[in-house]
């Protein structure tokens, strides 16, 4: 709750808005004790006294009545209808959204024909003929507004719901033997409410007006009863002569709508964690890079990629996360270099970090280089970078069915990417080289495949897909993101041979990030263990395999069971790794390494070791000859 009010209220407009609009609910909850006069008692000799003469503070309508009294009456009967209004059409119309979404099919067109109904009338004509029906009055002009709001709610929580009635945490619950009012009461709705709040939040500055906008029509409250919107209407005849009369209740409901507003869209900022983290922002082209940063200098030989250095931070709010801390890495023409390390040790935050893909904000590059044949990709500039993606550098990411586009077919964006980097390419041309691509990956039936949208395709396929997209322009180095944690050991094994072949004919350079040691072993000349940011050991990998140095190293590997290798215990490793926005002084393997000593936990520990193996550790499990 505490960091919920810390966000609300660094947003100043929602908090600018928290508190104009706390400030009128308290007025409006103390009226009935404050040392006002009736606001129905008329006295017509004061008819529209001006404000600020005595006995009236806000002066007097057309009927002598005490304006400051009528006003404070009035916001509390309008702030009631509103939430209320609010209250009563985000129920009915959720109950509404989240019924037609579970159960689809008859259902859904039912009641969405129904609210297709409802909204195919103006609301405020729609508003009008409720009123008429139910005859005029606050309480009717509440429930009119309620329900021309239904259909805003019943179609948001409808969308969403149809998005979860499908997953599997609700599969889950059905197959436990959950019914359908329990399931959607348990699993459906803890997921729909924050956005029913959010809309509500943003929803009880409309119902306000419209209701107001009824009373002004005379349709709402009735004398001598008033709200805003009657309170305007009654002066309406007055505006030219007394205008005090109207604008007085008009800047009340102005002051009501706005606050409401901006405090609205500030809860909805600070309930949403991807608007939180800037995950939902839209990134910029290109990493944010720090100018000042220090550039290491270029190493004499050049390999095709050096990494010297790199630090890559994110940035939500006042926090600094250290993803990638001091990387330093370099691949040859040829060459496959595995990265190794437990989840969120800033494997992919490295890769990505390479042409500049981390999403910019929250993510920034704040030291370092990445070098290709020698030039510097982080301090150029944005069509540089775009040269570079998918035609020198290509990635292949682990999920194909998030990366590629769902409603184009594999045809399609292969020739896409093609064509992108080499507008000469003829459609026809790029076409002949898409199948060329499909049959280099070895994807049976290649012509016919060439026409499938991604979901007509299996996970292997789609994967394969996704090493011909990375292979269409002939780049010189590949980074492939865990390709293959998601296929069977079959599909993996072919992927791997087929990496392993293109890499000997083409003499592509490979970066390969993973969990498995066996891929390490089957695919990696080279491999970089990774821990909480910083890379620990590295080194050819067979000699690291064999004798790692490291303790986490050694322990990473000791996870791995082994077939046939006869029963053990697997031995985990204790504890978790370290929060990257808090990370220990030292090694920050140390807290849980069985080899820890004091010296362990202060300073900072080198990566060195005789070329080619190297490891940041004080006592190693390995002297390195
Ligand atoms: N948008 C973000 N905001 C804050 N921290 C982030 C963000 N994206 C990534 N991180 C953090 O950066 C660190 C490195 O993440 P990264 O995705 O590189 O890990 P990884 O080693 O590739 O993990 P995995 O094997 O699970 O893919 C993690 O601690 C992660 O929580």
């Amino acid at each position: 709750m505490t960091a919920f009010l810390k966000l609300l209220f660094r947003n100043r407009l929602a908090a600018m808005g928290a508190v104009v609009l706390a400030f009128i609910v308290v007025l409006a909850l103390l009226t009935p004790i404050l040392p006002l006069t009736d606001p129905n008692i008329t006295n017509t000799a004061d008819r529209f006294a001006r404000p600020l003469t005595e006995g009236y503070l806000l002066g007097a309508d057309h009927l002598g009545r005490d304006q400051l009294s009528r006003l404070m009456w009035g916001t509390r009967t309008s702030l009631a209808v509103g939430a209320v209004a609010a209250f009563l059409a985000a129920f009915f119309g959720s109950a509404i959204g989240i019924v037609s979404g579970y159960f689809g099919g008859r259902t859904d067109n039912i009641l969405m024909r129904g609210i297709d109904m409802l909204m195919a009338f103006p609301y405020i004509l729609l508003a009008l003929a409720i009123v008429a029906a139910l005859g005029t009055g606050l309480i009717n002009a509440l429930i009119a507004v309620a329900a021309v709001n239904i259909p805003f709610f019943a179609r948001n929580i409808r969308g969403i719901t149809v998005g979860l009635a499908h997953r599997e945490f609700v599969d889950a619950a059905r197959l436990s033997g959950k019914g359908h009012v329990r399931i959607i009461l348990s699993e459906i709705l803890p997921n729909v409410l924050p956005v029913i709040v959010i809309a509500m939040s943003t929803t009880v500055g409309w119902m306000i007006l419209e209701t107001a906008g009824l009373s002004f029509l005379g349709l709402g409250s009735q004398p001598p009863d008033s709200d805003l919107g009657s309170m305007l209407g009654q002066a309406r005849a007055a505006f030219t002569t007394n205008p005090h009369t109207s604008i007085i209740p008009g800047v009340m409901i102005f002051l009501i709508v706005m606050s409401v507003n901006l405090l609205g869209d500030g809860v909805r900022d600070a309930l949403d964690p991807r608007l939180r983290s800037g995950a939902l922002s839209r990134p910029l082209p290109v990493t944010t890079v720090f100018k000042n940063r220090a550039i290491p200098a270029a190493r004499p030989e050049a390999p095709l990629l050096d990494i010297q250095e790199l630090e890559t931070q994110f940035h939500v709010g006042n926090r600094v996360y250290q993803a990638v801390g001091k990387v330093s890495l370099s691949v040859k023409p040829g060459e496959c270099l595995g990265i190794i390390g437990e989840s969120g040790s800033g494997k992919s935050v490295t890769a990505l970090s390479v042409t500049g893909l981390v999403a910019s904000p929250p993510g920034v590059i704040t030291g370092g280089a990445v070098r290709l044949e020698g030039k510097d990709l982080l301090s150029a500039g944005y069509e540089t970078l775009r040269r570079t993606r998918g035609n020198r550098i290509a990635y292949i990411f682990q999920d194909p069915l998030s990366t590629l586009h769902p409603l184009y077919t594999v045809g399609d964006q292969l020739a896409e990417a093609i064509r992108v980097h080499d507008s000469r390419v003829s459609r026809t041309q790029a076409r002949a080289r898409a199948l060329e691509l499909m049959t280099q990956v070895r994807i049976p039936n290649p012509e016919s495949r060439l026409s499938n949208y991604p979901h007509e395709m299996s996970g292997g396929m789609r994967q394969r897909v996704g090493i011909a997209m990375a292979l269409a322009n002939a780049p010189d180095i590949i980074i492939a993101d865990e390709p293959t944690t998601a296929l069977d050991v079959t599909v993996q094994a072919q992927i791997l041979s087929l990496l392993s072949d293109l890499r000997r004919e083409r003499g592509l350079a490979i970066v390969f990030i993973t969990h498995d040691f066996g891929v390490v072993a089957q695919l990696c000349d080279r491999v970089a263990v990774m821990y909480a940011g910083r890379i620990v050991e590295e080194g050819p990998t067979r000699a690291v395999l064999d004798a790692p140095a490291h303790p986490y190293t050694r322990r990473l590997i000791a996870c791995v069971p082994e077939l046939g290798g006869g029963r053990r215990e697997l031995a985990a490793i204790p504890g978790l790794p370290p929060m990257v926005d808090d990370l220990p002084p030292g090694c920050h393997f140390a807290p849980r390494c069985h080899k820890a000593a004091p010296e362990c936990k202060v300073g900072y520990i080198p990566l060195e070791g005789p070329a080619p193996r190297a490891v940041r550790c004080i006592h190693p499990e390995e002297k390195l000859a």
